[in-house]
């Protein structure tokens, strides 16, 4: 009976019984002599045992993986079993052949591209540039020469076993860590330097050497990571970094200060839904993460706004990008306001594996630090630094986790942040005007995530405008953008809340 009840529950899972005609499939095997059926049962169970403590052990989310790959595996031994059982018995429905059952349920590797999108009514590819359209960040593949990021790779990868560290905090006096090891890198020694100097420099640090110490995250106070020196390679993917985003909003002033590291080591390897602390970083700020390795998931979702009525509105989506080796994304200034980001658990027969680092992946993700800001800085009751954060727009300051061995209750609403934020949300849209001829929301170039023009959304307009290669500014930094790094664009993309007008 208990064979019986678990062979039951595997039909119900396998979506290859699911299918009435399919149901066919499994009909020969009342045919089976004797002996065969009893090792064919006992095959079904086993793959029913594995499903069951799949489920029976650890969090939600390792049951989704445990069970995915519980399933790719019972697929696989199901269709040789099928094989195996349709070559010795006739056939009794040609329509229901095996191959049919694995066509329903193949064990897929993460393409390197397309990105997808995933709305409440369907789910469909993207390229970049329209992904650049519909969310606030742009898809850079191939960001660094060849060269440079398997140099980067090369020396990452041994660093990051070495002295990269997972962080831990206490939650209800159970402590928690990281799934994944991470560590800070501060170009210190660049500081005051122009990025052409920047790149040319010779007298970088060439040391790897790394202090594995709880160092918080300097100014800001935001997480206890390991702190390492930025080799030759990595200032110099830095400075990269720094152009490709002033190619794309040549009047900003991002000057990458510090990088945060993270390895992956495998498929549970995570790191979830959330936007980034931002005590030193200050509101609305450019990130530029930089995938080597591995081909995972880098994912996007939007949080509703508090003046929205219904999280759950039409423009709910979910963004899915591939990142292989070598690519970057840059999330703009809207991205951590309005949006979350993860990079979510995967069976590691999806992952996309690279020659050299196998199943891991490491991200650098790039970002300017403002020391300025370190006046802002308050303690939460339990005397620690508070975390700025940002969520559904709404600035705030929160009892930190990370690092601590005890949390408090502390939350208030951070104002300074958030008129800061709309001073800058202001200043963006003086330098679209400052550079472009207007335009109305008619021409602006939005699409539906599911393809076909579409009404804007109503708080964030993503508007495609022509190139402006010779467009220089002086508004926002007060020093001339470059508009040399302009010239081999042919588009740019900006971003301007429908608040502006
Ligand atoms: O690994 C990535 O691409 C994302 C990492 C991240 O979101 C973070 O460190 O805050
Ligand atoms: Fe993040």
């Amino acid at each position: 009976r208990k064979v019986k009840k678990e062979r039951e529950m595997v039909f119900r899972l396998h979506p290859s019984f699911q299918s009435s005609r399919c149901k066919q499939s499994v009909q020969p095997r009342e045919k089976l002599d004797d002996g065969k059926r009893k090792h064919k049962e006992h095959e079904v169970k086993a793959v029913a045992v594995s499903i069951v403590q799949a489920l029976a052990s650890g969090s939600t989310r390792a049951r989704v993986v445990d069970l995915e790959e519980a399933r790719e595996e019972s697929h696989t031994k199901r269709h040789h079993a099928d094989k195996q059982e349709h070559q010795e018995l006739p056939r009794q429905d040609d329509r229901c052949k095996p191959p049919l059952a694995a066509a329903a349920w193949p064990i897929r590797r993460l393409p390197a591209q397309p990105a997808t999108v995933r709305t409440a009514q369907a789910e469909r590819a993207v390229p970049d540039e329209e992904l650049a359209a519909l969310a606030p960040v742009h898809v850079i593949r191939h960001a660094l020469p060849r060269e440079l990021a398997d140099q980067l790779l090369v020396e990452l990868l041994r660093e990051s076993l070495d002295a990269w560290a997972a962080s831990s905090w206490v939650v209800h006096g159970k402590e928690f860590t990281t799934p994944r090891t991470s560590a800070i890198y501060e170009f210190r020694e660049l500081k005051g330097l122009g990025s052409t100097e920047r790149a040319t420099a010779s007298s970088f640090p060439k040391s790897n050497v790394c202090s594995s110490t709880d160092v918080a995250d300097g100014h800001g106070r935001e997480e206890s990571r390991a702190r390492c020196e930025p080799s030759a390679a990595l200032h110099r993917a830095a400075t990269i970094m720094q152009t490709l985003v002033r190619e794309r909003r040549p009047q900003t002033n991002w000057e990458p200060t510090l990088a945060l590291g993270n390895r992956y080591e495998n498929g549970r390897a995570c790191v979830g839904w959330h936007s980034d602390f931002l005590n030193s970083l200050g509101p609305r700020p450019i990130i530029v993460g930089l995938s080597l390795g591995s081909c995972r998931r880098f994912c996007l979702r939007r949080t509703a706004r508090d003046d929205e009525s219904s999280p759950t509105h039409a423009e709910a989506m979910v963004a899915s990008i591939p990142m292989p080796h070598n690519t970057a994304v840059i999330m703009w200034d809207d991205c951590q306001e309005e949006w979350q980001h993860s990079v979510p658990r995967q069976a590691d027969s999806t992952i996309g594996k690279h020659p050299l680092a196998g199943h891991v992946r490491l991200s650098l993700t790039f970002r300017m630090s403002r020391p300025e800001l370190a006046r802002h800085q308050k303690s939460c009751h339990c005397g620690r630094p508070s975390a700025l954060k940002s969520k559904a727009g709404r600035y705030y300051l929160a009892c930190s986790p990370m690092g601590a061995s005890k949390q408090c209750s502390f939350w208030e609403p951070c104002s300074w942040a958030q008129e800061e934020a709309e001073r800058l949300r202001q200043r963006m849209k003086l330098e679209v005007l400052h550079a472009l001829p207007l335009q109305g929301p008619a021409q602006a170039g939005c699409i539906s995530p599911l393809g076909g023009p579409s009404p804007c959304p109503p708080h964030t307009t993503h508007k495609l405008y022509a190139g402006q290669e010779n467009q220089t500014s002086t508004m926002s930094t007060g020093r001339p953008a470059s508009a040399a790094g302009t010239d081999a664009i042919s588009a740019m993309f900006f971003e301007v809340s429908d608040d502006d007008g």
